[in-house]
């Protein structure tokens, strides 16, 4: 098994109204990506890998910041959003039972003009390029949504319609930039990852990495590497979508290695756009079976934070 790679241009971001185009192809396409892998590279998305570099420099400038300034912005400290913020070494362990990651992030999930962001000179450019690139990553997934409902030959807006509040507080939907920096492997902990076993949480995932590292799980339980591919972004379904398409769809564990022994000075980022629906949805099957019970989105993430963070 590799990971497909699917041609998006007919509903591409360059092209203004989609609701015209031909979606038959990219829809039976996406189809079976989704159902055989749980992965594909999307192609000709309207993303350029231009503007993904941009988005990379700019946090990494972030990141090469002290602890000290980044801790001002921390995860947790944001009174009207929890989840927004940044995220410091080893505090987050996506795989419950591992060290955690070794890796540095910033969750960019409110835009609410009260959020407090670092200033110009201590991380150029940080803030209009998280914000834009949010942006840009909601119009492309809410297009990937409507793929996929038509896909499954179910209501076009189907998933749409569960989708309304992205970037409130009433939403989960986030943008992480992820900042793995160098590390000697043979010192790292028992276990310990850039980013531990696990699977998404949300509808769909968009991530764009700038090296290799990422693994994904086959159901013969064997881990396959996945490349880094200049110009595409890679699409995963992640679990609350796989409960929805009655297990159509599938959600597949993945993880991110340390770097191979010996290399111990390259640093590696990713952005990774978690598509949630809005936290007071209903996500039942939409096959009209009861293969899983209807659940809201603000309570299944409650529970899978937990595991991730403690119950603390
Ligand atoms: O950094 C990556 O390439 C993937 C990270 C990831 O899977 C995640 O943060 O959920
Ligand atoms: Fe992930």
């Amino acid at each position: 098994m590799s990971i497909p790679v699917v041609d998006f241009s007919v509903a591409s971001l360059s092209v203004e109204d989609m609701s015209s185009a031909d979606l038959h192809q990219l829809s039976r396409e996406l189809k079976v990506a989704f159902m055989e892998v749980g992965f594909v590279f999307l192609k000709n998305t309207g993303i350029t890998q231009e503007e993904v570099d941009h988005v990379m420099d700019a946090s990494r400038r972030f990141f090469l910041q002290p602890d000290q300034l980044k801790r001002l912005f921390v995860r947790k400290s944001f009174p009207i959003n929890p989840y927004h913020g940044w995220v410091a070494m080893e505090t987050e362990r996506l795989h419950p039972e591992k060290p955690g990651d070794l890796k540095e992030a910033f969750n960019l999930t409110s835009l609410h003009p009260d959020i407090k962001w670092p200033s110009s000179e201590a991380a150029p450019g940080f803030q209009e390029t998280q914000m834009t690139f949010f942006h840009r990553c909601k119009e492309l997934s809410l297009r990937i949504l409507r793929v996929m409902a038509l896909s499954l030959d179910v209501d076009p807006d189907i998933f749409l319609n569960a989708h309304r509040l992205i970037g409130t507080e009433e939403n989960y939907t986030t943008l992480r930039s992820s900042y793995y920096p160098p590390v000697n492997s043979e010192q790292a902990k028992e276990g310990q990852l850039r980013c531990g076993e696990h699977s998404d949480w949300g509808s769909i995932t968009l991530l764009f990495q700038n090296a290799e590292g990422l693994q994904v799980r086959r159901r013969s339980r064997e881990f396959i590497c996945v490349p880094s591919v200049p110009g595409t972004v890679l699409v995963n379904i992640a679990d609350m979508m796989q409960r929805w398409t009655s297990d159509h769809f599938v959600s597949v564990p993945h993880r991110v290695l340390l770097p191979p022994a010996g290399d111990c000075s390259s640093t590696r980022q990713s952005l990774a756009f978690f598509l949630h629906p809005d936290n007071e949805a209903v996500v039942s099957c939409i096959d009209g079976s009861d293969k899983y019970p209807p659940l809201r989105p603000s309570a299944y993430v409650k529970e899978r934070e937990y595991d991730s963070y403690g119950r603390a």
